[in-house]
């Protein structure tokens, strides 16, 4: 009997192909100013050296509490990878199957009866069969990160690069917070960034032919990590991006794209602050002289806690700068500028943010309440009976 809950929606075809989808949409998003003139060329090394298990180490007293847990099942890795999301029903003897909904404008429910009435019922009973399901391809890795959760309390997760932000859709909170691994599994699948690191992490790398060498010799494929970072409920207007070349600061962005009236007048000792800290708690440290790092400074303003550091390349959102302002502007620059979202801008960003991600809230509702899954089910029974019956009428 199948112990999981299955829901499978299709996105264009396939989970890949929206990947591409998104990501190019992303990038064109975060580089609205390409010109060939400003060439920003990024290393595996580089995007590497950015991997959470690299740099945690390093600054550990300045990173909230994490978990690295590494390496990865293979197992987990296709469960991530493939379209539909299984989850693990450990308290109920019932299995749910879900399939055919669709995020495609095209298909409206009219379009599930034409699905279930021809023969890509039976290709996708056999897709069913061959689908990883956690409690049987990685059942002691399932319970890993049961038992993480257990000892973190709430947990927010990141593989090695990004973090599911698109996909906060699927939480009944609209937020990263995941309170149990199903919560963690619908997240992670949901989500596009994750099938970034996946699948594209070093895209559009360039190299030293020796250093290009040296990376062909061990792999092309990063090994993986899952990062579960215990939940604290952070101020996003107190979140900097602060980007820095040859080990300079060349400007800071405000992180979250919204107004916030009071950090106009915080502003410089802010700057001050992360001037001090890139100096003597980065630089010394990190590998690279360029890169790109967020940061958290939350109040009374006597602490910085470090979130993330990314590669200083167009793949990092430039957030209220472009690339091509930070680079030309960094030669001559002897100081620089910490960019706020000004007051006319307001609302302006926010919306639109993931908005590509949008689903059906059918979709959603079966995502947050086990109850709405099983309604789904049986709607999509009623569907197929309803269908097998008109179809043995015309016969
Ligand atoms: N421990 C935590 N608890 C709650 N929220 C957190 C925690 N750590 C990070 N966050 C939130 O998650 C957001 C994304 O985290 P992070 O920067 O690691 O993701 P990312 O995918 O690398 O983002 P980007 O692509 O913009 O670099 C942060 O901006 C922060 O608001």
């Amino acid at each position: 009997m199948c112990k999981s809950c299955v829901l499978n929606f299709h996105y264009h075809n396939s989970k890949y192909q929206k990947t591409q989808n998104n990501i190019e949409s992303k990038s064109k998003m975060a580089s609205q100013d390409y010109t060939p003139l400003t060439n920003i060329s990024v290393t595996k090394s580089q995007i590497s050296n950015c991997s959470f298990s690299k740099w945690y180490p390093l600054f550990k007293s300045h990173i909230p509490k994490a978990m690295i847990i590494k390496p990865l099942p293979n197992e987990f890795i296709q469960y991530l990878e493939q379209d539909g999301i299984i989850l693990p029903n450990e308290d109920s003897s019932t299995s749910f199957y879900t399939q055919g909904i669709t995020n495609d404008d095209e298909n409206e429910y009219s379009d599930w009866e034409e699905q279930a009435a021809n023969d890509e019922s039976s290709s996708e009973q056999e897709q069913e069969n061959e689908r990883v399901d956690p409690l049987v391809h990685f059942p002691e890795f399932h319970n890993k990160l049961k038992s993480a959760i257990d000892e973190l309390g709430s947990v927010t997760p990141k593989l090695n690069w990004s973090a599911p932000r698109d996909a906060t859709w699927i939480l009944p909170n609209n937020t990263m917070k995941c309170n149990e691994v199903n919560e963690l599994y619908l997240l992670l699948n949901a989500s596009n960034y994750i099938m970034h690191d996946l699948q594209n992490a070093f895209d559009e790398c360039t190299g030293k032919e020796e250093e290009e060498e040296e990376e062909r010799r061990k792999s092309n494929t990063p090994e993986f990590e899952l990062i579960l970072r215990k939940w604290f409920d952070i101020n996003p207007a107190l979140e900097f991006r602060v980007f820095v070349q040859n080990g300079k600061i060349i400007g800071i962005s405000q992180r979250d794209l919204n107004y916030y009236d009071y950090l106009d007048a915080l502003s410089d000792q802010f700057k001050d602050m992360l001037d001090g800290f890139v100096k003597d708690v980065i630089v010394p440290k990190f590998p690279d002289k360029d890169f790109v790092v967020d940061v958290y400074i939350p109040r009374p303003f006597n602490k910085i806690f470090l979130i993330d550091i990314n590669p200083f390349a167009r793949k990092t959102d430039p957030l209220l700068f472009s690339w091509n302002e930070l680079i030309e502007s960094s030669g001559d620059k002897k100081d620089y500028e910490l960019r706020l979202v000004k007051e006319n801008n307001v609302g302006r960003f926010v919306s639109k943010e993931h908005s590509e991600n949008q689903v059906p809230k059918d979709l959603i509702d079966a995502a947050l309440d086990p109850q709405a899954i099983k309604e789904l089910t049986e709607k999509w029974k009623e569907l197929l009976s309803r269908q097998e019956k008109d179809e043995e009428n015309k016969l």
